[in-house]
């Protein structure tokens, strides 16, 4: 299973290498990584595992974070409004790849953390508010998705990691909570 101890942290040249392509069909070995990954941010969200495993929380998970660099992600985003809902998004991602966006940007209001990074990092993080994604899912079949809000956030901070880019890479280093203001700021 997948540990904290296999997650590299800042510094690590990988996270700043831009991730290669995964062959299509999948081979045996990327589906049982996309697997291992996803269950990782179950286990990551189960108070009782993440405890026993001393496992930080987490939403998503990119390959190269696991020093894998290829262009896998995964994600695990809860539902919760209501208790013992499905997730409102629970899948792996082979080769993502943002078809289009709105021109609408949008940031967390309080901004966004990372399993690779052991400090906080202050800022919004502005990105689109909208995205359309293809990519090929742990079945081998072509998915075209879109996704809103909180969501879309996730998304492009993990595709973020295939192509080297860390999320206080899009921080405004002048004044971290700037926001033009027809940036949506969800809370
Ligand atoms: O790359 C995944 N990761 O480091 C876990 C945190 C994911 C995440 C947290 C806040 C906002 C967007 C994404
Ligand atoms: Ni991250």
């Amino acid at each position: 299973m997948i540990t904290m101890n296999d997650v590299i942290r800042e510094g690590h040249p990988t996270l700043r290498a831009v991730a290669k392509e995964v062959p299509i069909p999948l081979s045996d070995e990327d589906v049982a990584l996309g697997k291992d990954m996803l269950q990782f941010l179950k286990n990551s969200q189960d108070p009782e595992l993440a405890e026993k495993y001393k496992l930080r929380g987490g939403v998503g998970l990119a390959a190269p974070q696991l020093d894998v660099s290829k262009r896998i992600i995964a994600l695990e985003i809860p539902n919760t409004e209501t208790e013992g809902a499905d997730p409102i998004l629970s899948t792996v991602m082979y080769n993502p790849k943002i078809v289009s966006h709105s021109v609408q940007q949008a940031c967390l209001d309080e901004g966004e953390g990372c399993l690779s990074v052991d400090r906080p990092v202050p800022g919004y993080v502005i990105r689109q508010a909208r995205i359309t994604v293809r990519y090929t899912d742990i079945n081998g079949d072509t998915q075209k998705a879109r996704f809103k809000n909180y969501t879309a956030i996730v998304v492009q901070h993990e595709i973020d990691h295939l192509n080297g880019i860390m999320f206080y890479d899009h921080i405004n280093e002048k004044n971290p909570f700037f926001a033009p203001e027809d940036v949506l700021i969800l809370g």
